[in-house]
């Protein structure tokens, strides 16, 4: 029998998902593992590597700029330099986790830098509009500088179904934060950005 050794973040985490559905972290990532992956995406982005988000699955992409206005470059972990190791090693340590203590069976994942330009935004949708029930859990991970101020916008806004009234809850891009949700209940939107905004986004997927 293996023992399982508790990490009291991770237990956090599950208990927010049972509880509510989404869960924040603080500093899940800290702030010189945030500047190594921000300086990793601007370094692909100057390389012209970004490329217009997409709504849609991966072979029927639609851009549409009413819709979101960022521009997004998939991760490749066999390719991963020394940021995006460290990156991959905490969130696989953690979905190593959730299989081992929830048996939410996850199998694959995949991720995408993304950088939201001054005026773009995300409007309310969800994650699974993309004809794709396979994304259970949401992931998104906040690249920002040290400084950010809530005047710069681009606040992640989730919509909960509390009771027949509807509840929002507004979360502010801070560096090494990093928001969790439920795919394929919860509703979000990105509120206009007024200053670029960096982070990554990605899901968690059953099969
Ligand atoms: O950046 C965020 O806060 C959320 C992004 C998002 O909803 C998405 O990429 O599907
Ligand atoms: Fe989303």
């Amino acid at each position: 029998m293996v023992e399982i050794v508790e990490v009291p973040v991770y237990e956090k985490i599950i208990s927010d998902l049972l509880e509510k559905q989404y869960s924040i972290i603080e500093d899940f990532f800290d702030l010189p593992e945030v500047a190594q992956l921000r300086n990793s995406l601007w370094e692909k982005f100057e390389e012209d590597n970004f490329k217009k988000a997409a709504i849609g699955n991966r072979t029927n992409e639609l851009i549409e700029k009413s819709i979101r206005g960022d521009f997004i470059l998939w991760l490749n972990e066999s390719e991963a330099r020394e940021a995006e190791k460290t990156f991959f090693r905490k969130i696989n340590d953690f979905v190593e986790y959730l299989n081992r203590t929830c048996y939410l069976g996850i199998l694959h994942k995949e991720f995408h830098y993304a950088l939201y330009p001054e005026g773009t935004f995300y409007k309310r949708h969800l994650d699974t509009f993309q004809n794709d029930d396979r994304r259970k859990l949401s992931l998104v991970c906040y690249l920002n500088e040290q400084d950010w101020k809530p005047e710069y916008g681009g606040e992640l806004v989730i919509y909960k179904n509390e009771n027949g009234n509807e509840v929002e809850t507004t979360i502010y891009p801070f560096p090494g934060r990093v928001v969790i949700f439920e795919s394929q209940i919860l509703e979000h939107e990105v509120k206009p950005v007024k200053t670029e905004r960096l982070s990554i986004t990605g899901w968690l997927k059953t099969r």
